[in-house]
């Protein structure tokens, strides 16, 4: 009896000790301050200080006063902007744990649709999901798709040839018609594609729910459960739209892969290549990990015409035209980088890429000088932490602002000029730059596509390089137009409209595109 209650007694006063020590470990971290920021007000907090546009400047000048690290908050969301490139690693990467969580989007839950990777929460669903994403866009892996990457590019350059003026509808189809070709090994129609009115559908509504005051549930969460026949509840029929819509993306390409593979007519694709898998692995196969492929590819099918995917690598290579208008010295440098491999008698293919660094390095400075997406991706936290002394709670949004990482001006000196030199050794030799894979995020919700965005901005400037001279395109009185080189302000910066002359380098030149399209 005496050795049943003193067990009691040490049991009693252990889970004192744990429950002091769990509740003078909360109440230090309450008694730590927010990390610093821009004083707030009384309930709204810092809402009047949120820049509609260019919000990343802003938060580059408060981190001068504040410190890498700097806090706001909005109506009670504490929100957390990380503008240094150690401070990000720390938290995004180091701490992946609590840091991989997306703010809900509540929206998206009335649709059902977890399924899209971009703004999943950070749960079991998601973890297998994004594993089929990085096995299918891994180095390795995409090696196989570069003949297609190729052929794509040359076909790019064929409609470039008969017209120039659509540039940004081309460069919009090379990368859907890449992509659908690397997921689901389906060749996009030119016109009239049948899967396009879908994901353009899907889209329209995927959009209007991320785009903050677009749809009010995600600001008035609680009103999705009020009953439908109240009036303002005109989302939740939308909703059901948007949920039939995510279904038919994500089920008719997977079909159309399924059906060709049992006729035998499938290409190989991260659809394709993941179903092989499972054959291998799960016997019987299960319905849920065939659904598990077919979420993960539609969100890249998705973000084929997305506002997020499709515009950010469309940004990026419309952002090199911009860098052949701007600066011809360069380009012409670059031209003749490549003319010195291919002297004029193909096009550049991926094995020349260790010959032609100036061409890399450039496409490098393109990512990083008018890097597409300011602010990444939003993380949450999951859990209470504290960081450098501050108190970051569970909830907490982290926007990475990773334009001012690659605008630090000790890491990469004169900043806003651009300069290709700044990823070359003395010897002309590409330099290694860790600090530059920053463009895609951090941590576990790095972006999977990056080594394909990659690939592709490569394959793309060379050959344009070998092909073409892009320069300023002129007026009826033959004057050159002025391009200022103006970007928007938005979530993704895009270049602002400009115009530029498209002209085949040569008759030679003109010859090897027509050949090889
Ligand atoms: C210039 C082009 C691109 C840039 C700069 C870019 C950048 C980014 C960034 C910053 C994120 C957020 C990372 C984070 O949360 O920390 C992201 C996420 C993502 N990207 Fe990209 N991206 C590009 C193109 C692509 C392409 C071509 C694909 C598909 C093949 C892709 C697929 C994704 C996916 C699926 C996510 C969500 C990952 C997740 O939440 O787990 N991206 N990207």
């Amino acid at each position: 009896m005496s050795i049943l209650s003193g067990a009691l007694d040490l049991i009693a006063l252990m889970a004192f000790i744990i429950l002091f020590c769990a509740f003078e470990h909360r109440r230090k971290q309450r008694s730590l301050h927010y990390p610093p920021g821009p004083p707030r007000l009384p309930i709204i907090g810092n809402l009047l200080d949120v820049p509609k546009v260019w919000s990343w400047l802003v938060y580059q000048e408060w981190a001068k006063v504040y410190g890498d690290v700097t806090s706001m908050q909005i109506l009670g969301q504490v929100i957390v902007v990380v503008n240094s490139y150690a401070a990000a690693r720390d938290l995004l990467e180091k701490k992946a744990a609590i840091y991989s969580d997306r703010p809900a989007v509540p929206f998206f839950d009335l649709m059902k649709w977890s399924w899209f990777i971009v703004a999943a929460p950070y749960t079991n669903e998601w973890r297998h999901r994004r594993k089929i994403l990085d096995r299918g866009l891994r180095p390795n892996a995409i090696v196989q798709h570069r003949p297609m990457q190729k052929q794509k590019t040359h076909d790019f350059l064929r409609r470039l040839l008969t017209r120039p003026e659509e540039l940004r509808a081309h460069i919009e189809h090379l990368q859907g018609s890449i992509i659908m070709s690397l997921v689901y090994g389906y060749e996009t129609q030119e016109d009239n594609d049948s899967y396009l009115k879908t994901a353009l559908d899907a889209n329209e509504i995927g959009q209007r729910a991320m785009i903050p005051g677009n749809a009010i549930v995600n600001d008035i969460p609680f009103l999705a459960r009020l009953p439908e026949w109240l009036p303002g509840m005109g989302f939740k029929a939308e909703a059901r739209v948007g949920e039939r819509l995510g279904q038919k993306l994500v089920n008719r390409p997977f079909n159309f892969v399924k059906k060709s593979m049992r006729d035998g007519s499938a290409r190989p694709s991260i659809t394709r290549e993941s179903l092989l898998e499972l054959e291998k692995t799960d016997t019987p196969k299960s319905e849920d990990a065939e659904r598990a492929i077919a979420e993960a590819s539609g969100s890249l099918y998705m973000g084929k015409l997305g506002y997020f995917i499709r515009r950010m690598t469309v940004s990026a290579i419309l952002t090199l035209f911009l860098v052949f208008v701007l600066y011809p010295e360069m380009q012409q440098r670059a031209q003749a980088e490549v003319d010195a491999v291919i002297e004029g008698q193909r096009l550049p293919d991926y094995c020349d890429r260790p010959k032609l660094p100036y061409i890399e390095a450039l496409c490098k400075e393109v990512l990083r000088w008018r890097n597409v997406a300011p602010l990444g991706v939003p993380h949450t936290v999951t859990q209470d932490d504290v960081y450098d002394g501050c108190f970051i709670p569970k909830g907490t949004i982290v926007v990475t602002n990773i334009w001012a990482i690659l605008h630090d001006a000790r890491v990469y000196p004169e900043p806003d000029l651009f300069k290709p030199e700044r990823f070359l050794t003395a010897d002309g030799l590409l330099r290694d730059d860790p600090i530059l894979t920053s463009v895609f995020g951090f941590g576990k919700r790095i972006c999977p596509g990056r080594h394909l965005v990659e690939n592709t901005l490569f394959i793309v400037a060379a050959s344009l390089l070998a092909t073409y001279s892009i320069g300023k395109a002129k007026d009826v009185q033959g004057k050159d137009i002025a391009v200022e080189g103006a970007y928007t302000g938005g979530s993704i910066s895009f270049p602002v409209d400009f115009k530029c002359s498209i002209i085949p380098r040569s008759v030679a030149a003109a010859g090897l595109i027509h050949a090889n399209s």
